[in-house]
């Protein structure tokens, strides 16, 4: 008999106090080994609409809602008594007519009340105005017929109301809906767009379905149940989505990448395909990396999330950051540490090289750029180099005479950090990428890589190099939207060719709805890499809703400092703890005035203040974004450094995508403030 549990369990489960759950674990691992609950007095619930429903008695009080066929046991919920029953009195479930799938169906003649959730103008901008009466919202999905709304998973119970339903009402329906059916009315609502399925055969198990794989999963073993109830909380690492599976399980010939916007599940993706390459073959040795060491170590986290078994998996999953592991390698390359020259090193050493042949007419900062994203970057040794190199990303042009009256400062600089036995990050990624390109043997079996959109080109080549030529060598994940400390390069000029084998992710899981679409609004909605690879960002959807950003522009930073004070006491009087509030600001000098605003505040030490910089990857349930100020964003200083026009595009440009991840990294609540004349970027906000 199939042991099966769902997404509805999980969730019940983790709202259980720790003592109910324990006894909960024990009765759930005698029901896996004794399907036939001998000692837990199962009983079939009456009242429910499905003959499947039994109850399982936990203890006084807790109640298990058990669905059992002749072929499977799925444990579907637990809860108190009363609401156990009235859970299983209210739910079917069933293999879906049209699409096959296996869904919980909630029985539409006992849900008494559909609650109305808060407006939702900033998702459709076009109905939605401000003052307009609930009651005069047009119905959505009025265009869809019956078998339209069938073909994407809609239970027959909710037709009616599905059609029924408005902009105002929809987000309380999507919660009685089964995902695949609120998130295609989602889509469709969104871009116009009724996207169904691919048919699945009718006679294929109805569990096997992609989309019940998302909220029911086969337990094959004690181990199994064990990892899906450690951590109930953490619904990715049981039920993914189905286009995140296929990411996972899927086996490409050649490089590969997951891309998507903010909050799409492109780092759970990375993750759960480490595991199961390490999984699938006992010996293999996985690498999964990311851009810092944060990042890295809550990649590490996560990995022992999905696989806690001891002596799992885990040992041959070595989690690092993208300098972290070049470090490792080129100690055992070298024996001892790259001894790195720092800004400061390098700003000097230009200045003095600069001095010592008389340069005129370019700035130290236009200096130490061409050097780190040029000269550096891409290994140059020779004048010759730099006169043919493309000069990848930089966009303004340096004839042959300019480039001529430099290569002697960038030589001069060369030579004195080798006399001072100093390198460079690009150094020792180039160089263990040239010892790596000849070995057979790779010190991994898979490489696979998270904020890959922020990969220097030397990084690149060392990771490329670092992965067996083999299928499923290299994983790359990562959204170029999000791309903020690089600028753009051919990935196929290293050899890295991931087309045709890159795929989008759209279902948002982050943010919510509001929040999202209006940081959507930051970035263009298709975006182009150097290699010609389109990253398509409209139709994406979240799969929750919430309140409206605010944006507020304010008289001077004392006003600023008692706003953003107000909305995080409110906040935290709403419950949202400190931990899970965030403020950002665009750099680290700015960081006081998010500190000066909440001063004193209770939790203040634990709220995260940083520059946007450091936002990647993190998030949060609030976040106030400040100091948005003209001047501040973009950063007068960046803009003021622009060689042409083309530069003070892609410096526009990466201050935008900064201010995205800043503002994605907010689940529910996203506060804006400035001081006046604020940032022009507000304005994408309220528009
Ligand atoms: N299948 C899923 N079910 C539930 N939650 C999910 C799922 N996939 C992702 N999430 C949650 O969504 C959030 C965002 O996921 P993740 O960090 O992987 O996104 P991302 O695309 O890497 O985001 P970013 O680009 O902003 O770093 C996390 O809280 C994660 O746990």
């Amino acid at each position: 008999m199939n042991f099966l549990i769902a997404d509805t369990f999980t969730a019940s489960f983790s709202r259980l106090s720790g003592l109910d759950q324990k006894a909960v674990k024990a009765s759930v691992f005698d029901l896996q080994m004794n399907p036939t609950g001998n000692g837990l007095q199962l009983h079939r619930i009456d009242k429910s609409k499905d003959p499947h429903f039994w109850s399982a008695r936990v203890n006084r009080d807790i109640r298990l809602i058990v669905h059992k066929t002749g072929e499977s046991m799925l444990v579907a919920y637990v809860g108190h008594h009363d609401d156990a029953y009235a859970w299983a009195e209210r739910r079917r479930i069933e293999a879906h007519p049209r699409t096959g799938a296996v869904q919980i169906v909630e029985v539409r003649e006992r849900v008494e009340d559909v609650a109305p959730p808060p407006t939702l103008h900033l998702i459709f901008p076009e109905h939605a105005k401000d003052g307009e009466k609930a009651d005069t919202a047009p119905a959505l999905f009025a265009p869809l017929n019956d078998e339209a709304l069938l073909s994407i998973g809609v239970p027959a119970d909710w037709l009616v109301d599905v059609r029924a339903a408005s902009e105002d009402g929809f987000f309380a329906l999507a919660s009685h809906l089964p995902a695949e059916a609120s998130e295609a009315l989602l889509e469709y609502a969104a871009t116009g767009r009724l996207v169904t399925p691919i048919p699945v055969p009718a006679a294929a198990n109805p569990f096997a379905h992609p989309d019940a794989l998302r909220r029911i999963r086969l337990i094959a073993d004690q181990e199994e149940l064990e990892q899906a109830l450690a951590f109930p909380w953490e619904k990715w690492g049981v039920f993914l989505h189905p286009s995140q599976r296929t990411l996972v399980e899927r086996s490409f010939s050649g490089p590969a990448r997951v891309a998507g916007s903010a909050g799409t599940g492109k780092t759970i993706v990375a993750i759960h395909r480490a595991v199961r390459l390490a999984r699938e073959t006992p010996t293999a040795k996985v690498l999964l990396v990311s851009f810092s060491e944060p990042l890295a170590a809550e990649l590490a986290k996560k990995v022992l999330v999905l696989a806690p078994e001891t002596n799992g998996v885990v040992p041959r999953i070595t989690t690092a950051s993208f300098q972290g592991i070049a470090e490792q390698m080129f100690q055992l390359e070298h024996g001892v540490r790259p001894r790195i020259a720092s800004d400061v090193v390098l700003r000097e050493r230009l200045r003095a090289a600069a001095a010592s042949i008389n340069l005129k007419g370019f700035s130290e900062r236009f200096l130490l750029s061409e050097w780190t994203n040029v000269i550096d970057a891409w290994g140059l040794t020779s004048l010759d180099a730099y006169s043919t190199v493309q000069r990848m990303g930089r966009k303004s042009r340096l004839g042959p005479n300019q480039r001529a009256r430099l290569w002697p400062v960038f030589q001069v600089v060369r030579d004195a950090l080798a006399a001072e036995r100093y390198t460079t990050w690009a150094n020792v990624f180039n160089g263990l990428a040239d010892a790596l390109a000849k070995r057979e043997n790779k010190p991994f079996d898979y490489v696979v890589i998270d904020e890959a959109q922020d990969l220097a080109p030397a990084e690149l080549r060392f990771f490329a190099a670092l992965a067996p030529a083999k299928p499923d060598g290299l994983f790359l994940s990562g959204d170029i939207g999000q791309r903020i400390f690089q600028h753009p390069f051919s990935w196929v000029s290293l050899g890295v060719d991931v087309r045709g084998r890159s795929h989008t992710l759209k279902v948002c899981y982050r943010t919510s709805q509001q929040i999202r679409s209006a940081a959507d609004k930051l970035l263009p909605t298709v975006l182009r890499d150097t290699d010609g690879l389109e990253d398509e960002r409209r139709g994406i959807i979240s799969v929750f809703d919430g309140p409206a950003p605010e944006v507020k522009s304010l008289a001077d930073v004392a006003a600023e400092a008692a706003m953003v004070r107000q909305t995080v006491k409110t906040w935290l009087a709403e419950g949202i703890g400190s931990r899970e509030i965030g403020l950002f600001v665009r750099t680290p000098h700015l960081v006081t005035r998010a500190r000066a605003a909440i001063a004193g505040l209770s939790g203040a030490d634990e709220m995260t203040t940083a520059p946007m910089s450091l936002a990647k990857g993190l998030e949060f349930r609030a976040v106030v974004v400040m100091a948005c100020d003209e001047g501040h964003l973009p950063l007068d200083e960046r803009v003021a450094d622009a060689a042409d026009e083309a530069e003070l595009d892609e410096i526009y440009e990466t201050e935008r995508r900064l201010l995205y991840v800043a503002c994605t990294r907010a689940r529910e609540h996203l506060f804006l403030t400035g001081v006046m004349p604020t940032s022009e970027y507000l304005a994408d906000f309220t528009m």
